[in-house]
């Protein structure tokens, strides 16, 4: 098939050819794929020349919005002048050494080292290993147990997906594999009951002390966890959590990872949701905001005390990939992050354009179909409900969710829905208006489900 035929032909060779993710095909082709052409700030235009606003940065990535010929000058440049080598004989490039040191700078006094991958997953995979890495080399090799959580998502490589608490990624593939256990998540809207939102936090935390004793703190290297939950959707815990959770990991001296491919690169209105919520992780996958989706990159933050051992007492840590430390990826996360700086993104996140979100998801709160409204920086959702009152949630929350969610693209306006939560997660440069027509859009949309949806 000829790749320069009409777009309109796109559809059927994409029906013919495409595997796509986490899709079911059948479905897809019978409903004909949306070809995604071009896009500028934060509209992206289909090949039927419709615009929309990404209200999703894509799939949470494009924190500086599309359009940055400068990124794409960099990766042109790098190209031309050396677009590949590796960094496994002894070799670096000139950006993989500079994204290190400028990535590492933004992450904190403890955090001075990082691993490069393509993706999060492959972080995932390269922090699972590593973990289990550093306790061997402190000779506690029983130390290999990792907990995770319900409705975490830490990507889709059998580490990944077996981390992640999806069961309906488990049941593909004989998930999770063995040495992997998952606690509750700190969903108080659908879990607290009568709980205080506070005494939810803690007693969710302490979930994780229970399953170290049941497991033998010997035998447990590591917990990890997104500082909010991104896919599972903006699950944000409660202030009474991460200091309940840090405080358990020193305890029972266990290393604590904070998944940061969606927190990370201003998402929060801080340079890592770490530093939002006022704790140190021992590692820190990275990914998505990285680069801003321009180009595959992810890698996993090493703290000085993971570091140490992995450069003193290691040796060769078996482990790493053809691209890591692209430079081609390198040289476009690396002006990505300078568009960062010089805009000032993150304290606009922070001191602007994060509580102007807040304030007007928040005035959704009253609308009948509205359970809760949570939204910490740039990432935000609203819970729907048949029953304010009751919390009740719609007998099939995927539906009720995919519902609104196709009443806003329709509109104009991509969000994400995970069940019957509506999620945000705009580029960081939106503008207040732009986020006004967000709010407004999604508005309508549950005007339209009160109306017109009874499942
Ligand atoms: C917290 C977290 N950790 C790891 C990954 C894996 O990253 P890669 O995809 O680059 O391997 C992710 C990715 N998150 C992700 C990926 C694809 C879709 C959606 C969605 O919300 O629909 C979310 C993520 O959100």
């Amino acid at each position: 098939s000829d790749i320069s035929s009409p777009v309109s032909n796109l559809a059927a060779i994409d029906a013919a050819h495409h595997l796509h993710p986490f899709n079911d095909m059948k479905k897809l082709n019978e409903n004909g794929v949306r070809v995604m052409q071009r896009a500028e700030g934060v509209h992206i235009w289909d090949s039927t020349g419709k615009k929309y606003l990404d209200a999703f940065a894509g799939l949470w990535c494009v924190n500086v919005g599309y359009g940055r010929t400068s990124i794409a000058k960099a990766a042109f440049e790098q190209m031309q002048e050396l677009p590949y080598y590796n960094t496994f004989f002894g070799t670096t490039t000139p950006p993989a050494t500079l994204l290190a040191q400028k990535v590492t700078s933004k992450a904190g006094p403890h955090m001075n080292h990082v691993f490069f991958t393509n993706s999060g997953s492959e972080a995932t995979d390269t922090w699972f290993r590593l973990a289990r890495v550093y306790w061997k080399a402190l000779g506690h090799s029983t130390k290999t147990q990792i907990i995770a959580r319900k409705n975490g998502y830490h990507g889709s490589t059998v580490a990944g997906a077996s981390l992640g608490g999806m069961k309906y990624m488990h049941e593909q593939g004989n998930l999770p594999i063995e040495g992997i256990h998952h606690i509750n998540q700190p969903y108080w809207f659908g879990d607290g009951g009568d709980l205080s939102p506070a005494a939810f936090g803690l007693k969710i935390a302490q979930e994780l002390e229970s399953k170290i004793l049941e497991l033998g703190a010997d035998n447990v290297a590591a917990f990890v966890a997104e500082p909010i939950q991104g896919a599972g959707g903006v699950i944000v815990p409660p202030e009474t959590y991460w200091p309940e959770i840090v405080r358990i990991c020193k305890q029972h001296n266990i290393l604590l990872v904070s998944d940061e491919v969606i927190c990370g690169f201003g998402r929060l209105g801080s340079w890592f949701g770490y530093q939002h919520f006022g704790f140190e992780p021992d590692m820190a996958p990275i990914a998505k905001g990285l680069s801003s989706g321009y180009l595959p990159i992810g890698g996993v933050l090493v703290s000085d005390r993971v570091a140490e051992v992995l450069i003193n007492e290691v040796g060769d840590f078996n482990h790493g990939y053809t691209y890591s430390g692209h430079p081609v990826c390198s040289a476009a996360a690396l002006e990505n992050i300078r568009i960062i700086e010089e805009e000032g993104l993150v304290e606009r996140v922070r001191d602007d354009i994060g509580p102007y979100m807040a304030q007007a998801l928040g005035t959704l709160k009253d609308h009948d179909r509205v359970g809760e409204v949570v939204s910490v920086g740039l990432i935000g959702a609203v819970q729907l409900t048949t029953d304010k009152a009751s919390r009740r949630r719609f007998a099939k929350p995927d539906d009720a969710g995919a519902a609104v969610r196709n009443q806003c693209v329709t509109n104009g306006v991509i969000v994400r829905a995970t069940g019957d939560r509506m999620l945000f997660s705009p580029p960081l440069i939106i503008s207040r208006s732009e986020v006004d027509q967000a709010v407004e859009t999604l508005g309508k949309a549950l005007d339209w489900l009160k109306d017109h949806y009874h499942a």
